[in-house]
């Protein structure tokens, strides 16, 4: 798109000027001449214009191969340590070589027009010189030109030629850049589906008092709702916990607590007002996540922490590490607070990782905490240090917990158990045991393998 805008402007815009110049020039130089110019100008115009449509099909190809060696270059670079983990080095260098292979071969055919492009309005302004130079050379001979003004003649020829030329060549680019452009609008164009309402209501002490009723809710294409009717209510000053097995919709659950999914049916309420009706900004500073997959920017530890208030000191950020139980590691590493983080958090492992997300929402004192498997690359030590540091420090605010550990979760005051999306039963631990099957199930088979440990 920049390419095919900066010659637009620099060879399209000036191309008419000096070539209708160049032929007022040469007509004014010598007129019988300038018959020269009636055929060379439309012939050039027409072979240039034909060989820029041979090459459309092409320039729209090699964008789309572009396209393909990029994404399995991307792929292959972010899943590296799988393809070595599994030897797929193999395959993966011959399906690396078969999209460049594409390309290439689009490349020359493309690279070829583009050759014959070049010469033939080569061949076409030299046996357009070669013509007045007869024509013209006999006038000269006769006394009816001046030799100066049949070389000036020359020099409007290949100027006004050569703007034809370059003007239709812009032509060339079309293509790509139309693709290039249809992507880009399609980004632009994308309404995002979390609105934000059009008279949002304000709350003037928010509690955090959070719930769900009959929440329904299906990812766009998919032919059955990951929630079904779900309703279960997160009081303040609580830990609520929700168990389930892998794929229930426990992440998608509390991604439509936190509104980063819209619900289709039911509501999510929080202090009776639903969320579709709380302004995003008010919604993200009352509802803190920290997500299964915690990510870090790149930057150093305290940027990080800051992402969660900008405006946090320095003893707050070593409280909130306190809390989280990563003061000591940050200590440890080589500039403390300062230290940079790898993109992604990639020089971190993924319990510290996990520790500095949760101190990250902790300095954003939200009212309503979900942790999404926020401790599940704890040990267990750690995970109960962070825990009851967690309760002292988060008071009367609301928790929601999804964990996969009994361990983690016997201790709430409400267990929500999910299963294939709908809530199976609810209730404390001890209840659970005797009512609900599913649960037993799940701590029966961690007891198993705790006690075969
Ligand atoms: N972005 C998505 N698009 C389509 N389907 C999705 C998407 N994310 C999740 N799903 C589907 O929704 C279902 C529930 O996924 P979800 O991540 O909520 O489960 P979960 O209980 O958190 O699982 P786990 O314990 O493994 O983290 C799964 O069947 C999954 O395939």
């Amino acid at each position: 798109m920049q390419l095919i805008l900066y010659t637009t402007l620099a060879m399209l815009l000036t191309a008419p000027f000096v070539g209708i110049g160049g032929i007022v020039l040469a007509v004014r130089q010598d007129a019988p001449s300038s018959l020269v110019l009636l055929v060379a100008v439309p012939v050039g115009a027409l072979t240039i214009g034909l060989l820029i449509r041979q090459m459309v099909p092409a320039s729209r190809l090699l964008q789309r191969f572009v396209d393909a060696v990029n994404r399995v270059m991307r792929e292959q670079i972010t899943g590296i340590r799988v393809i070595r983990a599994f030897v797929r080095d193999e395959n993966e260098r011959l399906r690396f070589a078969e999209a460049n292979t594409d390309l290439m071969g689009v490349g020359i055919r493309l690279g070829r027009v583009q050759a014959f492009f070049g010469a033939t309005s080569l061949f076409i302004s030299n046996v357009a010189a070669v013509a007045v130079l007869a024509i013209g050379g006999h006038r000269v001979v006769e006394g009816g030109l001046q030799l100066g003004s049949l070389i000036a003649f020359l020099t409007y020829l290949t100027l006004t030629l050569g703007a034809v030329t370059q003007g239709l060549s812009v032509f060339m680019m079309a293509p790509r850049a139309k693709v290039s452009a249809g992507r880009i609008t399609e980004v632009l164009v994308t309404e995002p589906s979390i609105a934000e309402p059009a008279t949002p209501v304000t709350v003037e002490h928010w509690r955090g008092d959070l719930e769900l009723d009959g929440v329904t809710f299906g990812y766009p294409g998919a032919e059955v709702p990951v929630l079904r009717g779900v309703s279960l209510a997160a009081r303040p000053g609580r830990t609520t916990a929700i168990i389930g097995s892998t794929g229930s919709g426990k992440t998608t659950l509390i991604n439509v607590m936190a509104r980063l999914l819209e619900v289709d049916e039911g509501a999510v309420r929080i202090d009776g007002a639903d969320v579709r009706e709380v302004a995003r900004r008010d919604l993200s500073e009352l509802v803190g996540l920290v997500p299964q997959r915690a990510y870090l920017f790149a930057g150093t530890v305290a940027d990080n922490l800051r992402y969660g208030n900008p405006a946090a000191d320095e003893a707050q950020l070593w409280h909130a590490l306190e809390v989280a139980q990563a003061a000591e590691f940050v200590r440890a590493m080589p500039e403390g607070l300062d230290t940079v983080i790898g993109q992604g958090g990639s020089t971190v492992s993924g319990g510290q990782r996990q520790r500095l997300a949760i101190a990250r929402v902790l300095l954003a004192r939200p009212r309503v905490y979900l942790f999404d498997d926020a401790f599940s690359a704890l040990d267990n030590a750690t995970e109960v240090a962070v825990r009851s540091a967690l309760a002292r420090e988060i008071g009367d605010a609301t928790q929601v917990i999804v964990a996969q550990r009994v361990s983690t979760i016997r201790a709430a005051e409400t267990i929500v158990v999910l299963e294939a999306g709908r809530v199976e039963a609810t209730g404390t631990h001890e209840e659970l045991l005797a009512t609900s099957a599913t649960y037993a199930q799940i701590v029966d088979s961690q007891l198993t393998v705790g006690e075969a440990a």
